[in-house]
């Protein structure tokens, strides 16, 4: 609250001035009348009979200044907003290192083979898109890329603020990595994803800029009801003007104004680009990076999101605990399990390979060749290998090698629910499609995952489990995590199909992921939240990236969102509000000379017609910069449904907007007088 940063206020000062240029003043349509306005004040005080102007000239003088000062309060709101995000955008660009990388002179060379001979270090700018790099200990990614071969941990604190190491590998759908982090372990072999100056920093740094200049669709249509409100009260006023000659009354044109100016939304008019802007930030702040402010206020009315299971509400970490072997020598079981799994670089594969080796596994490794392995999909739901003598492994889920196999044992479906019934996932594993048993995989729930869940649905934001996992798992884990309707055996081509049902109903979906499965759907998506670890392919689909990797961030994005399309409504309802009391203040006292009548409502009791006007408009003015605050803070947010929070804040923000002007307009009248300007 204190520590205010005295560069940035000169900085929002000055470009408030420069903002006054009506060719900028005009997208903004309110505050261009405002400027309209003020440009016929200065008039009349310059030469008053040029709009027959009776008043003194130091009343013309004293609203036009408070008019200057309306304009300047609105300009300054929009450019400290945009300071504070250009902050935040120079600190990521402050990441941005000069760097080197190792460029492989063969692609095709094995990570374990490689040498000092085998690469040459270039410049970060000379290494081109699809080139091949190799990282080791201590180097720093030089540009976005996947990894090829390998595992590794990573330390992504810089971009992400998060100084916990990660782990990127090759297969599965933690394979990406960002330049600019450092490697502090072990050896990479990485495909090179992006060109010079398109690397994820890079594009961020211009999304967080571009992103808040734009307007939001929503942020348009208000637009243009303020407008539009402005045209009807310009209307009404001009008309008044020939209203006053007929009852024999010449209004004068600065009082006109001063009413023109009261009934405007300019409160509303001149928060509205912060009120955005700062929402932006703070999505920012939460470390994901919003393609747009329309997804940022379609996080906002999100009716349902997607979860998937692994790695989303249980941690992902699926870890092979027992092989069980049903009909079958234990040994062959063993075995099986691990030629399945040699050369699957999935959390899965690799699990299995460390229980085998655990449990002194042993294999013939001249029979397992890597052209013969049989990559894990998501729509086969298996993964193995085949042997040169032609017998086929394969592992995978219950259901899908069941389906695969001729010879299923006595027992294997008992032991599998039992499995599944304790949150486990069991993988079947046939040999020339006979199954021999079973693989025990367990998972763990995300800690805090069902209270963030429960927080979700208490905003009225339906939280629906999709997984690709059997039906026991998955309904295991949705009661553990208090999810009430989800979907087990779920292809990748189902879920975009559930996001479309979703969305024919009127409904706006969110959906999180981190897979190239997932792409399609994060890309149909309202909101689609990809995962900065996981593929390309689904960071470019989706509208957000969270740098942090965290599937639950969504509940932030909807909070943020929630909380820019509320501040903006109260605001609105506030600045609408408002007009009451010009009604009571600004019409007697303007006309009460023509109509005697209209002193009946001018139970405000205030000094004179000119102390009317003036105090009207320093409230006018004044209620800018009070509000500032409040715009770029945003209002206070809990978890509750959106129509009950709409409601409280219509009855909250309403009523302050009624009072509040007839209050400050009486204090600011008797002030006046008090200090002998009336
Ligand atoms: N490496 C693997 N080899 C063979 N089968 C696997 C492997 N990994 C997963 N499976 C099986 O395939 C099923 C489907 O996997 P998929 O990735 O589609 O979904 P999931 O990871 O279980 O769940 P979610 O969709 O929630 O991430 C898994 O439930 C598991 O039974
Ligand atoms: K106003
Ligand atoms: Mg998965």
């Amino acid at each position: 609250m204190f520590d205010i940063d005295w560069e940035q206020q000169w900085t929002a000062i000055k470009q408030s001035f420069i903002k006054l240029d009506p060719g900028y003043l005009i997208k903004n349509p309110v505050m261009f009348v405002v400027e309209l306005c003020t440009i016929l004040t200065i008039i009349l005080t310059i030469y008053p009979p040029l709009f027959k102007g009776q008043e003194p000239m130091w009343y013309y003088l004293t609203i036009t200044l408070i008019l200057v000062f309306t304009l300047l309060f609105a300009n300054y709101a929009e450019s400290l907003a945009e300071l504070q995000g250009e902050a935040h955008a120079d600190s990521l660009k402050a990441l941005q290192v000069e760097s080197e990388g190792k460029r492989l002179k063969n692609k095709d060379i094995e990570l374990a083979e490689i040498t000092e001979a085998d690469y040459e270090v270039v410049a970060g700018a000379d290494i081109e898109k699809g080139d091949y790099v190799f990282v080791e200990k201590g180097d720093i990614i030089p540009r976005d890329g996947e990894v090829v071969e390998g595992s590794a941990s990573i330390d992504e604190s810089a971009i992400t603020g998060e100084s916990e190491p990660v782990i990127r590998e090759s297969g599965g759908d933690r394979n990406s990595v960002t330049e600019g982090t450092e490697v502090l372990s072990d050896v990479l072999k990485i495909e090179v994803t992006a060109a010079v100056g398109e690397s994820f920093l890079d594009r961020m740094i211009g999304l967080v800029e571009t992103a808040s200049r734009q307007k939001t669709p929503n942020e348009i249509s208000m637009t243009l009801l303020l407008a539009s409100f402005t045209f009807v009260y310009l209307t009404a006023v001009v008309t008044m003007r020939f209203f006053g000659m007929y009852v024999n009354m010449d209004v004068d044109v600065a009082n006109l104004i001063a009413l023109l100016i009261g009934l405007m939304p300019t409160t509303i008019g001149a928060l509205l680009a912060s009120i955005r802007i700062a929402g932006m930030t703070r999505v920012t702040k939460e470390n994901i990076i919003a393609k747009s402010g329309k997804a940022v206020e379609s996080a906002g009315d999100l009716d349902a999101l997607i979860l998937d299971k692994t790695g989303t509400i249980t941690t992902g970490e699926r870890i092979a605990e027992e092989f069980i072997a049903v009909g079958s020598e234990k040994n062959e079981l063993y075995k099986a399990c691990l030629q399945s799994s040699y050369f699957d670089e999935t959390p899965e594969g690799r699990s299995v390979v460390n229980l085998a080796h655990d449990l002194d596994v042993e294999v013939d490794e001249s029979e397992l060749k890597k052209e013969n392995f049989v990559e894990f999909s998501a729509k086969t739901r298996m993964s193995g290998i085949d042997l040169p003598d032609g017998t086929e492994i394969r592992k995978g889920s219950v259901e899908a090698v069941k389906e695969y196999a001729d010879d299923i044992p006595d027992g294997l479906t008992d032991k599998a629910h039992e499995i599944a019934d304790s949150g486990g996932t069991p993988l079947a594993v046939a040999v020339d499609k006979k199954i021999l048993g079973l693989i025990e995989l367990q998972d763990e729930l995300k800690v805090g995952i069902k209270a963030r869940i429960q927080e979700l649905q208490e905003m009225g934001v339906k939280c629906i489990m999709a997984t690709g996992d059997n039906e026991r798992t998955a309904r295991y884990v949705a009661e553990q995590a208090g999810i009430e309707e989800y979907y087990a055996e779920f292809k990748p081509e189902e879920k975009i199909a559930l996001v479309e049902k979703i969305q024919k109903t009127g409904k706006l979906i969110g959906m999180t992921g981190d897979g190239t499965n997932d792409a399609p759907a994060l890309a149909k998506a309202d909101v689609g939240l990809a995962m900065q670890a996981g593929t390309n392919a689904a960071k470019e689909a989706g509208n957000m990236v969270d740098l942090d990797s965290d599937p639950t961030k969504l509940i932030e994005v909807v909070a943020i969102g929630k909380q820019l399309l509320m501040t903006r409504g109260s605001l609105t309802t506030f600045s609408i509000a408002n007009d009451i009391s010009r009604y009571f203040a600004l019409v007697p006292a303007i006309f009460s000379a023509g109509i005697p009548a209209l002193q009946q409502i001018n139970f405000m009791n205030l000094y004179s017609p000119q102390s009317v006007v003036i105090a009207s408009l320093i409230y006018n003015s004044l209620i800018i910069p009070f509000l500032i605050p409040l715009a770029m803070k945003g209002v206070d947010y809990k978890a509750e449904s959106s129509s009950k929070l709409l409601r409280k804040n219509l009855v909250m923000y309403g009523g302050a907007g009624l009072i509040a002007p007839f209050i400050s307009i009486k204090l600011i009248d008797m002030l006046l007088v008090m200090l002998g300007v009336f």
